[in-house]
């Protein structure tokens, strides 16, 4: 079997470096083409099998564009994206396959599973928060992997994402509601990302935690996204797909 020619975006970021270093290191993979903000897409994509993208949501509805104009298969790792973002993420991936995630490490998606788990035993009596941390320079709040922890809460608690979530709490705002999710988002020198689930209820609490102390994590996670990919047919799929956790 030939290389996979992988097209690395964002390539100057500090997730395009660990995926060349990530795709570099495999025997399976090659980078076919790396490139930065006001590079040519249409001829590097021309030069590639699937593209790896970490950059910024402003630039996925192109990206997306341009891999079903050239029939490409994506892997998306960008987090922070609107509703729109995300439907046209979607609607690509009728016509090519997707891998999209926003966490790419096995430990994050081992604790989505787990996640779901607890909730599933702990059940309506627990009250249910979300605490994330990053580095200075992280833009997106709260994080991608927060939101999709928040959703597995609200999916097995039967709340909604968009009107029982709770950003924070600051002043007058009385005592918790039964159904409010609260997610907290810390920044602040170079974590790479922690994330905890809360579960507290009276007289004992169970906390989740995971910490990642490398991007390499998130790039090997991803380069053996885009190989995997390589024999899907079109279609939007998770880390959790890759990792046969469904
Ligand atoms: N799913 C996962 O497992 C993970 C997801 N992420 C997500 O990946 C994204 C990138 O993170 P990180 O590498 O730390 O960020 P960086 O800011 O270090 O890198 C982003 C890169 O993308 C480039 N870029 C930004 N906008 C565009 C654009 N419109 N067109 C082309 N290139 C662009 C930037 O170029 P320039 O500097 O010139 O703006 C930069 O090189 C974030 O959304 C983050 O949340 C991060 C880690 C793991
Ligand atoms: O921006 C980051 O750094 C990270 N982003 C992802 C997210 O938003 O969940 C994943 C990881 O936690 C690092």
């Amino acid at each position: 079997m030939s290389s996979i020619r992988i097209l690395v975006t964002g390539a100057k970021g500090r997730m395009g470096q660990a995926v060349i270093r990530a795709t570099e290191s495999d025997p399976d993979t090659v980078v076919g083409a790396a490139i930065d903000m006001g590079d040519s897409l249409d001829e590097a994509l021309a030069k590639c099998d699937a593209v790896i993208d970490f950059t910024s949501h402003h630039f996925s509805n192109e990206l997306v564009a341009a891999c079903v104009k050239h029939k490409k298969a994506l892997v998306m790792g960008t987090t922070g994206h609107t509703d729109e973002e995300r439907n046209t993420i979607r609607e690509a991936a009728k016509t090519i396959p997707v891998v999209f995630a926003a966490n790419f490490s096995v430990g994050v998606n081992t604790l989505f599973w787990l996640t779901r788990q607890a909730a599933r035993i702990l059940g309506e009596p627990f009250d249910l928060e979300v605490i994330e941390m990053h580095h200075r320079m992280k833009t997106d709040s709260p994080s991608g992997t927060a939101r999709r922890l928040v959703e597995i809460l609200c999916e097995e608690s039967g709340v909604s994402y968009d009107k029982d979530t709770r950003h924070g709490r600051f002043g007058d705002v009385g005592a918790r509601t039964k159904k409010e999710i609260g997610v907290h988002a810390l920044r602040g020198g170079d974590v790479v990302g922690d994330h905890t689930v809360v579960f507290a209820n009276i007289g004992e609490r169970v906390e989740l935690t995971h910490k990642a102390s490398s991007r390499d994590t998130f790039a090997g996670g991803s380069v053996r996204a885009a190989k995997w990919l390589s024999d899907k047919s079109a279609g939007i799929y998770d880390m959790q797909d890759v990792l046969g956790l469904k």
